[in-house]
């Protein structure tokens, strides 16, 4: 009699892989493929890149950013092919060209997307193939001062509903179809609201990146409850700046303590009262400002979009990245 083949241990489908859409890299893996990229920014250039707080250096921009631009390099290239492929299927019908390549980078207030937005601008212009890419944040799209307190929305300020995100997925269709110029509102940190009667203006770029905290939100569904087009759906590629929770609040204060030497020494700056008064009390407001603001809007809106990016840079208490995840289906 012939015995029944033994049954694979259980354990055996326990560790079967599972399918993930993503493939993780640690620093070393990803830094090795940057092939021959080479390095085109100075010191200098870098330090006048970065943010306050921030602690980013050659060995940072050489390990991580330019195996990032050799790969959005070559994902310009080939999303190139494939409008050709489109327009060639559409013929007349829909055939577009100078389509701008476009790019978000999400994540916490005080992660460092400011530096890492103006990084990636700065490698990028530096391919041939791309030379004009401009970089524009959300921050433009700020309800002003006074719609956020007629809405009683001024503790909220930076979460979805204190934008006009109407208005900012408008701003980036236009550009994405290839309007001549396109014009976005402008916001200082200075007073703490949107500027009267300033404007930025893009004008056709290769690229344009689109950095803010809500950039990979979904679309809000429309009155009829059908699902809308959304900002991210204008998205050739996308990168989410992570790091734990208490790392970033801990940037956060260091970065106001330095602000509150600097920056708010301004007369008109909206944060001058807190040079007025004891460090103690001025950092009081801001862990007030972190535990009521900043961090429920990260738990609540900002982290649970970081699936949706198609990169994911993790960095460590020093601000250095660690392990990346990219997605690769
Ligand atoms: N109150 C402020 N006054 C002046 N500059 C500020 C103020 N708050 C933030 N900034 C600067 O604005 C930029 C964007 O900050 P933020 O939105 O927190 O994003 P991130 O730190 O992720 O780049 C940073 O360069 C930061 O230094
Ligand atoms: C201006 C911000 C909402 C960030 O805007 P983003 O460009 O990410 O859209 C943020 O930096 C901010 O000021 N938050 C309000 C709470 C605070 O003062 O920290």
């Amino acid at each position: 009699m012939i015995s029944p083949a033994p049954s694979a241990p259980r354990s055996a489908h326990r560790h079967r892989p599972e399918a993930t859409p993503y493939v993780d890299l640690t620093r070393a893996e990803w830094s090795a493929l940057r092939d021959k990229t080479p390095l085109p920014l100075t010191a200098e250039e870098v330090e006048k890149l970065r943010g306050l707080g921030d602690v980013i250096d050659l060995d940072e921009v050489r390990d991580i950013y330019l195996p990032l631009s050799r790969l959005l390099n070559l994902y310009v290239g080939a999303t190139d092919g494939l409008r050709g492929a489109l327009n060639t299927f559409l013929g007349e019908q829909g055939s577009q060209s100078g389509t701008p390549f476009v790019i978000g980078v999400a994540g916490s207030v005080a992660v460092g997307k400011s530096t890492v937005a103006r990084l990636l601008q700065a490698l990028l212009s530096r391919w041939p193939e791309h030379p004009r890419v401009e970089l524009v944040t959300t921050d433009g799209f700020l309800l002003p001062t006074r719609e956020l307190e007629a809405r009683g929305l001024m503790a909220r300020k930076g979460f979805p509903e204190s934008y006009d995100r109407r208005a900012l997925t408008r701003f980036v269709a236009d550009i994405k179809a290839g309007k001549a110029e396109v014009t976005a509102p402008v916001y200082s940190h200075l007073i703490y609201d949107i500027v009267p009667g300033e404007k930025l203006t893009v004008r056709r770029p290769d690229i344009l990146i689109v950095e803010g905290l809500n950039v990979l939100q979904p679309a809000l569904p429309g009155k009829d409850g059908r699902t809308r087009v959304g900002l991210a759906d204008y998205f050739d590629f996308s990168v989410y700046v992570d790091a734990r929770t208490e790392d970033i609040e801990r940037w956060y204060l260091n970065r106001f303590k330095k602000l509150r030497a600097t920056a708010f020494q301004n007369p008109s700056s909206y944060f001058r009262r807190y040079t007025q008064v004891s460090e103690e009390e001025a950092l009081d407001y801001a862990r007030t400002t972190w535990r009521t603001i900043n961090k429920p809007n990260l738990v609540e809106n900002v982290a649970p979009t970081r699936g949706r990016a198609t990169l994911i840079l993790r960095k460590g208490p020093d601000h250095k990245v660690q392990r990346l995840r990219l997605r690769k289906l």
